[in-house]
């Protein structure tokens, strides 16, 4: 039995679209064992009545993934999940679902995978890499496309390092959220997500909170997802005003997400009672930056 402990994801942070990520102390579960035939699958948590339990379960098709890479395939497949990152939210539960079942099957047919060459299969079946490089690698991770390699730097989270979910109680797809996104973008635009996310970096590597504010602003997804979460800028404004040092759509949203080093209580409340007096009930839930990602648990011999 392989029992791998997956984190949640905040994708984007900002203006780092598609590039920048952290992984956050909530964890995922997939267990796998081989057994003689068949494909059994259970799952609890988060979602279990709408996640399916047959071939087309994402953890299971990472597994085929793998499976198929390396040339090797149990008779059949027992997996059982256990969820605690809200489904569709903006916190990453897909790419800790297909990380999750990519680590666990090369570590059934003897890890002859790579972390590399796991992370550039995650991001080929993701999509982008900002969710799955630091759920598997951990803490704040940049990554680079280049062709189908996938370029990472891993920043440790700065010390003192606070953040604040407000997780809204309606889902929103990824793919429903990718696709409001305009095609093309203005050189303006660009630029200024350009300075942005160099700032963001910059902020982050010298743990400078006070750089955050600019270094979260962004042009190239928020104002267009805005439209998606009703709310959305005034939450940005309270929890500002709360002593949030910076605020963003955490992944594609609908959850948002405040970092501070201070006030944490006091940002939670205003988030959640902006949310409410804009007719969106959410939880607010304090969450530790995570400097580890994923983590196989056990792995026992039958
Ligand atoms: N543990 C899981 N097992 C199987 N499928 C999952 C799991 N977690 C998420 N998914 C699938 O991923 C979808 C959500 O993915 P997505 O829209 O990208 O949102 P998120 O921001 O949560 O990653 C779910 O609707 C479900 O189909
Ligand atoms: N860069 C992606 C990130 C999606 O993150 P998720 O947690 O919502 O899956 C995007 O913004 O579309």
């Amino acid at each position: 039995m392989i029992r791998v402990q997956v984190p949640a994801t905040t994708a984007n942070m900002g203006p780092g679209f598609d590039c920048v990520g952290m992984a956050l102390k909530l964890y995922n579960f997939v267990e796998m064992e081989a057994i003689e035939q068949g494909v059994v699958i259970d799952v609890e948590g988060d979602g279990a009545d709408k996640i399916p339990r047959d071939k087309s379960n994402i953890v299971y098709l990472a597994a085929e993934r793998v499976f198929k890479i390396v040339d090797r395939k149990p008779a059949g497949l027992r997996i059982k999940l256990t969820n605690n990152i809200p489904l569709a939210r903006g916190l990453g539960s897909s790419a800790a679902a297909t990380v999750g079942g990519l680590i666990a099957a090369n570590m059934l047919v003897g890890s002859p995978l790579s972390e590399k060459e796991l992370l550039n299969v995650a991001t080929a079946i993701e999509g982008h890499p900002d969710n799955v490089a630091p759920a598997l690698l951990g803490g704040i991770v940049v990554s680079a496309k280049e062709d189908d390699d996938i370029k990472t730097v891993k920043i440790q989270p700065p010390a003192g390092m606070k953040c604040v979910v407000a997780i809204p109680d309606f889902q929103l797809s990824t793919k429903a959220a990718r696709e409001v996104l305009p095609q093309n973008v203005s050189m303006e635009d660009a630029v200024f997500n350009l300075s942005r996310t160099a700032i963001l970096v910059a902020a982050l590597m010298r743990g400078d909170f006070d750089l955050l504010s600019i270094g979260l602003d962004d042009r190239l997804h928020q104002p267009y997802r805005a439209n998606l979460i009703p709310g959305m800028k005034k939450v940005f404004a309270a929890a500002k005003l709360a002593g949030a040092k910076g605020v963003a759509l955490s992944g594609a949203g609908p959850t948002l997400i405040g970092f501070c080093d201070e006030n944490i209580g006091l940002i939670a409340k205003v988030m959640k009672d902006t949310f409410a007096a804009n007719g969106v009930r959410c939880r607010v839930v304090e969450l530790e930056p995570n400097p580890v990602g994923a983590t196989a648990l056990e792995k026992i011999s039958l």
